[in-house]
């Protein structure tokens, strides 16, 4: 189960619970960037995750005084339980984590790689409603490339959490640092929260900013280039 900085392939959701321990070990949970989650997290499986939280949604529903015998509403509780556990918290599932193709560096390609305007896509953990945003990758090689569609989707798998747009930043750049074995790495990311436009103060025209910078990133020449090309 060792990944060697590579990950599983998506469609593997039957790992044991020791293999998704094994996975956790190396995400390091328990630190503070790291989702927290029960020790139990990994017991019940896909589908009775959907049932149970297809059964709590529908008591919402009829604690809002929704009929659930009405033909659009009916099916809503096992529509949103599945879209929670299969679509939009599907990060917190491991075994969901994509699997990474890296190449050797044999054109010896040494600036760095942007990669720009990754669309982001997450949920806000303390209202559960959405962050929109871009996410804006960099890094330098140290000998590995990576595929480039893959840095979108490890933007993509730490998106689909209940997050923090902190953590989320954070997530994102230790990942990279690991796969791409290099502290050569930065991450920007430019999001619209939900909470903050749709309800409370309203303010449809804030976004938040977030940035993790490691390695040569923490050089002003090197953080200048980078953010040169995002303008
Ligand atoms: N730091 C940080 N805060 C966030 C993020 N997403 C949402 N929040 C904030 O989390 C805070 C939760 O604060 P509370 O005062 O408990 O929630 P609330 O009463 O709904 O607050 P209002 O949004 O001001 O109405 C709010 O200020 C949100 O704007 C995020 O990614 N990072
Ligand atoms: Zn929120």
């Amino acid at each position: 189960m060792k990944q060697n900085g590579t990950a599983l392939n998506t469609t593997d959701n039957n790992l044991s619970l020791t293999e998704l321990e094994d996975l956790l070990g190396e995400q390091h949970i328990g630190t503070s960037y790291d989702t927290p989650l029960r020790a139990d997290a990994f017991e019940l499986g896909d589908q009775d995750k959907i049932k149970i939280i297809a059964r709590h949604f529908k008591e919402i529903m009829e604690t809002l005084g929704l009929d659930l015998t009405d033909d659009s509403l009916s099916g809503t509780p096992g529509r949103v339980a599945k879209m929670f556990v299969k679509e939009v918290f599907s990060g917190l599932n491991p075994a969901n984590k994509p699997q990474i193709t890296l190449f050797d560096n044999k054109y010896q390609y040494n600036q760095m790689l942007v990669e720009k305007n990754i669309t982001l896509y997450s949920n806000c953990e303390h209202h559960f409603v959405p962050i929109i945003g871009k996410a804006h990758i960099a890094y330098i090689s140290s000998g590995k490339v990576i595929g480039l569609s893959k840095l979108n989707r490890i933007v993509q798998y730490y998106a689909q959490r209940p997050q923090v747009q902190e953590r989320l930043t954070i997530q994102i750049a230790n990942e990279l640092k690991t796969i791409l074995e290099t502290d050569d790495v930065a991450v920007v990311i430019d999001a619209v929260h939900l909470c903050v436009s749709s309800r409370g103060i309203k303010d449809i025209n804030s976004s938040t900013v977030t940035a993790e910078y490691s390695g040569a990133f923490l050089e002003k020449a090197t953080k200048d280039e980078f953010l040169q090309y995002l303008r």
